[in-house]
């Protein structure tokens, strides 16, 4: 398999910062008619070094960084309370397009966690109670039993956020716009300490 790539982008044509120019690639992802177009791959490393990379949703951006949500004691949220930084990619492949962030991470507060677990649909708020995330479990009847159980807790009543579940930012050092253009001659353009660097392809 080989594609080939066409864009232009260059620092004439990109904003002024990291923010806008994120901005105007994400409205151009949910144009385009992407799937999931705000689905990032999530990278995180244990306190030994020790990689591992999954997907999760961007839920907000803002000049402080990019939001996803999850449960804090599963697998990427041992990792980044001994290790509290990560690195996100957008694979918007359709537009020959990705967007890379490093940088550090904390969680957001908890007035805007039980902001955001209030709009989500009641069977994920129950599912995040029910989910021992990223634990070994014994069968699909156990995880759904454990969604019934905490149905009949809440009854009907409204589901709070569970302690463990809630907000990390990634606060970025660095956010990269990378363009594919012909002949693997990309363009790659890259916010540091406020500078704007081009990087070889
Ligand atoms: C498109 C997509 C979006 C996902 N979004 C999230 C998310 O926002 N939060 C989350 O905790 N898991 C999300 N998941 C599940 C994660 O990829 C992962 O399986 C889970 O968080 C456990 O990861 P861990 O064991 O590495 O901590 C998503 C999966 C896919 C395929
Ligand atoms: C386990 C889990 N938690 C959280 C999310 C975040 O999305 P939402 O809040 O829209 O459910 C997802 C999305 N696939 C998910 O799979």
């Amino acid at each position: 398999m080989r594609t080939e790539y066409e864009g232009q982008f260059d620092e004439e044509s990109i904003a002024g910062n990291w923010l806008d120019q994120f901005a105007t690639w994400f409205a151009d992802a949910i144009e385009a008619g992407l799937p999931e177009p705000n689905a990032m791959l999530l990278a995180t490393a244990d306190a030994d070094g020790r990689p591992s990379a999954r997907t999760v949703l961007l839920k907000g951006y803002d000049q402080r960084g990019f939001t996803f949500f999850t449960n804090y004691e599963s697998r990427k949220g041992r990792d980044l309370a001994g290790n509290p930084r990560a690195s996100l990619v957008f694979p918007w492949y359709h537009l020959h397009r990705q967007v890379i962030v490093s940088g550090a991470v904390r969680k957001v507060s908890r007035e805007e966690t039980e902001e955001y677990f209030a709009v989500r649909p009641r069977g994920a708020q129950l599912g995040a109670w029910a989910s021992p995330q990223s634990s070994v479990i014994g069968s699909r009847a156990d995880l759904e039993r454990w969604w019934e159980e905490a149905g009949e807790r809440f009854g009907d009543g409204p589901v709070d956020p569970p302690p463990h579940w809630g907000g990390y930012l990634v606060a970025p050092d660095e956010v990269e716009f990378w363009q594919g253009r012909a002949s693997r001659l990309h363009d790659r353009l890259r916010f540091r300490d406020g500078k704007l660097e081009r990087l070889a392809p």
